[in-house]
């Protein structure tokens, strides 16, 4: 009988690469984004995350432009921002991150890194989406301030759910 696909990581300890940078926004305000972003989950669960520099992470994350032949082309500006691959080895973890888009650390102007990030590393994590609006996996990209982003309850549930 085939294996069911595991919904979330056998374990809690996960590692994590960024394997290349966006123009858009300087390396540090990259790293701080998406530190920041692997937080929002491990402040509500046991994950902890380790950023390596070589070698093959749970989740390898890169900016992307067209078509990288995993099955699911980018775009161009707008449209698809960016898509992760739910909790498996290999390629399962990973984020991509549409090159074609404007990633910002601070602004309201084009799509907040954290905030994308935050959304698609719940997807890494083995969360769909959430049909409260207002919840960080809901399906549409709303601006917060990410200085007084707080994780909305569904999300918490729904990761505590997996990983409580
Ligand atoms: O599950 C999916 C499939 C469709 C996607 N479309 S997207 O890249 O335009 C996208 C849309 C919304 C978000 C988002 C939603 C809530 C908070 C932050 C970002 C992220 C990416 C991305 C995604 O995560
Ligand atoms: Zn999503």
């Amino acid at each position: 009988t085939k294996e069911p696909l595991p919904l979330a990581w056998a374990k809690t300890k996960l590692t994590y690469r960024i394997e290349n940078y966006t123009p858009d926004m300087s390396e540090a305000e990259v790293d701080d984004s998406l530190e920041r972003a692997l937080q929002v989950w491990a402040r509500v669960t046991p994950l902890r995350f380790t950023r390596i520099y070589s070698g093959v992470a749970d989740i390898m994350i890169s900016f992307v432009g067209g078509d990288r032949g995993d099955g699911s082309p980018f775009d161009g500006p707008n449209g698809f921002l960016a898509h992760a691959f739910f909790p498996s080895p290999g390629i399962g973890g990973d984020a991509h991150f549409d090159e074609d888009e404007t990633f910002t650390f601070k602004s309201s102007r084009g799509y907040n890194l954290f905030l994308v990030a935050a959304h698609e590393f719940g997807h890494s994590l083995g969360l769909d989406h959430s049909n409260v609006p207002g919840a960080l996996m809901y399906p549409t990209y709303t601006y917060t301030n990410p200085d007084t982003f707080v994780l909305p309850r569904d999300d918490v549930n729904r990761i505590q759910a997996l990983y409580g």
